[in-house]
């Protein structure tokens, strides 16, 4: 495109202009929430004009940037292991060997890597994305990483000229495919407006949160809690085992009551047949729960569930679980039954 598919309609119809949930969307986008922290949208039509870049190619960056092109958006990926880029190829992408080559040739570049390492190599480093960005281009980190990363990327990307958001996502694999995530942004608030278009094709909702460092921030302590709330429903799951009970009667029972979590019926009835395909890696989880950890410190805030919690992630860890599931967790905690019964 230079722009993306306009489905043109009059701002007199907004209703008819919000996205389908689940569904395949074309670019058409609501701005006037852009800049409202509710992560509502509502209001005219705005069309995206130029070319998006993607970087990470992984378990979420994948479905993310398929969605974008399936909007009819100009993308051009890059990742570290090139073969991941052939689906995306498949579906029109355009392909450059480099972070820095994806940057130069796109108006706004999408980051998803692995950790605050791999984050600010490939933005950072050696033919990273800063050495292709320029004044008027923008660099969207939507990667989990901690505050001080995301800070030292936005500061070498705006000593480019170009601008920085960062913006952590809510939701995993399936929310990516569907493009139903929840955007957690911070940083430059003109390119958080100009990318919204883009944001409401990925995700069911953005929140703007001000300074760089608050969307990470957000994003760990959500994160800390859902490690946490796995780490006790494994409990439960397995002392209900060890006392006689059918642990998906407990999965059923709570799916009816007020702790009810998307998490825990979409995810009990795998961990009880000890299946654990990957949405969330567990590596992932428990880089989470330290960078939570480091971050609970800085305000010097006990977190001692958290603590605990990542103690068992790394167990997990240990025993070869890292690329499973975080739901894999629950492992870690049948060992330590066993080890304790010797
Ligand atoms: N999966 C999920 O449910 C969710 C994940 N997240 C977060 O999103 C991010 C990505 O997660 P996910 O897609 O699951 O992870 P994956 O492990 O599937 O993908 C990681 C990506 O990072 C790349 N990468 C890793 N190390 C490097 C490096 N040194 N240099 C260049 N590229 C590198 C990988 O490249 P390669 O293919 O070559 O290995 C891959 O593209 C993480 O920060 C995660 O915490 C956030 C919400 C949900
Ligand atoms: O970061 C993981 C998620 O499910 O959100």
């Amino acid at each position: 495109m230079a722009a993306a598919a306009f489905l043109g309609a009059s701002r007199a119809a907004p209703a008819l202009l919000l996205p389908s949930r689940g569904l395949p969307r074309r670019l058409l986008v609501s701005a006037a929430s852009s800049s409202s922290s509710s992560g509502e949208g509502a209001g005219g039509v705005v069309e995206f004009q130029g070319k998006v870049g993607f970087l990470g190619l992984g378990i979420m960056g994948a479905p993310m940037a398929s969605n974008l092109i399936k909007a009819g958006c100009d993308v051009t990926v890059w990742n570290r292991t090139k073969s991941k880029c052939d689906p995306l190829l498949s579906l029109g992408a355009k392909y450059e060997p480099s972070p820095a080559g994806v940057a130069s040739s796109c108006d706004v570049t999408f980051a998803m890597l692995a950790d605050p390492q791999s984050a600010a190599e490939v933005a950072c480093g050696a033919n990273g994305a800063a050495e292709g960005l320029a004044p008027g281009k923008g660099y969207v980190d939507v990667s989990t990483v901690d505050g001080a990363t995301s800070k030292l990327i936005g500061e070498h990307i705006t000593s480019t000229g170009a601008s920085f958001l960062e913006a952590p996502v809510s939701g995993s694999k399936k929310p990516a495919e569907d493009g139903l995530l929840i955007f957690l942004t911070a940083g430059d608030e003109s390119l958080y407006k100009r990318v919204a278009p883009l944001l409401d094709v990925m995700g069911k909702s953005r929140f703007y949160l001000g300074d760089v460092g608050n969307g990470a921030a957000m994003k760990l302590v959500v994160n800390m809690v859902m490690g946490s709330m796995m780490v006790s429903f494994s409990e439960g799951l397995l002392l209900s085992e060890n006392v006689g009970l059918d642990p998906n009667t407990l999965v059923e029972v709570i799916s009816q009551g007020a702790i009810s979590a998307p998490m825990f019926s979409l995810k009990g009835p795998s961990m009880v047949k000890a299946a654990y395909p990957t949405a969330f890696p567990l590596k992932h989880q428990q880089k989470d729960l330290r960078l939570a950890l480091a971050l609970a410190e800085s305000v010097s805030q006990p977190i001692p569930t958290v603590a605990a919690a990542n103690e068992l992630y790394k167990a997990a860890k240990s025993l070869g679980l890292a690329d499973h599931d975080f739901k894999a967790v629950i492992e870690a905690l049948k060992a330590k039954v066993e080890n304790s019964q010797k």
